[in-house]
């Protein structure tokens, strides 16, 4: 088991997320659906240990939170978020193949000295998701697109056993959310990672996550198959409106017939 949660209720000023059950085996990928305020993000912060759970049990890749330095385990696990893609613009002077390069060290900014190898490693990986170009291009002059497909470069250079990507096609044109989806789909076939994808959008849930976990105001709704969860009977309770799944090679496409949904 990658991540097994148990009875995960997590509370702040309000209750952000409530007695959530949520395991993940080697092997699977999983996409997170839920609306604007779920809890889909607080989830990762606790996969993650920068945010503590006020009941349960976390364990991740084997360890258990609270017996184990979450730091070390974070090493492990890759993540890429908008609000990360804004503290690296506070290194306005770094270019394409350094930000790749600070993976290796988990750091903002590129502090430490690569060695040959690590070099020869972020090419390889800039290649492989088609912005070798960028190399030499300051971060801040690049596009959305660019700018999360480096990022995912830079989760990468750690050889991460989990790679969590949190709405990654936000502000993306069509155009660049095709290509940076392509470049996932390669990475899931590849099976080295295992990708957990959190996103609004049932467009963005590719035939390679096999299953998805539905989140609604803090509480797993539903979780599972992804061809059972992506249905329209369950997206119409899941979302309380009326709602149209239809399929056309093996992606996700809705019809939304009542206003009050953010789902596309
Ligand atoms: N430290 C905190 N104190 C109080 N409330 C918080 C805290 N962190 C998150 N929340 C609240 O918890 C809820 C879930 O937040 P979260 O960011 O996880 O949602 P999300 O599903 O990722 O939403 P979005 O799709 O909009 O990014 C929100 O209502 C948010 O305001």
């Amino acid at each position: 088991m990658l991540i097994d949660i148990e009875g995960l209720t997590v509370t702040r000023s309000k209750p952000i997320l409530k007695d959530v059950n949520w395991q993940v085996k080697h092997g699977e990928h999983w996409a997170i659906l839920g609306m604007n305020g779920a809890g889909k993000t607080a989830l990762l912060n606790v996969i993650c240990g920068y945010q503590f759970p006020t009941k349960g049990s976390v364990r991740v890749l084997g360890e258990e939170f609270g017996q184990f330095p979450w730091q070390e385990l974070r090493k492990k696990i890759g993540w890429v978020s908008f609000s990360f893609s804004e503290q690296m613009h506070d290194q306005q002077q770094n270019i394409g193949l350094e930000v790749v390069l600070s993976g290796t060290f988990g750091s903002i900014g590129l502090h430490e000295h690569p060695g040959a190898e690590d070099m020869a490693r972020a090419k390889a990986i800039m290649n492989d998701l088609g912005v070798r170009y960028l190399e030499r291009q300051p971060y801040v002059h690049m596009s959305q697109g660019e700018k999360q497909r480096m990022l995912i470069g830079r989760a990468l250079m750690a050889d991460p056993e989990i790679l969590m990507l949190d709405e990654p096609c936000n502000g993306l044109d069509f155009f660049a959310k095709a290509q940076l989806l392509n470049k996932v789909e390669q990475l899931a076939e590849r099976q080295k990672t295992t990708i957990i994808y959190v996103t609004h959008q049932v467009d963005e849930i590719l035939p390679a996550f096999k299953q998805t976990l539905l989140l609604r105001d803090g509480e797993v709704f539903d979780a599972g198959r992804t061809k059972d969860m992506i249905t329209s009977e369950t997206l119409s309770t899941f979302c309380r409106a009326s709602i149209q799944v239809q399929q056309k090679n093996g992606r996700y496409m809705l019809e939304v017939e009542e206003e009050q949904t953010s789902l596309s």
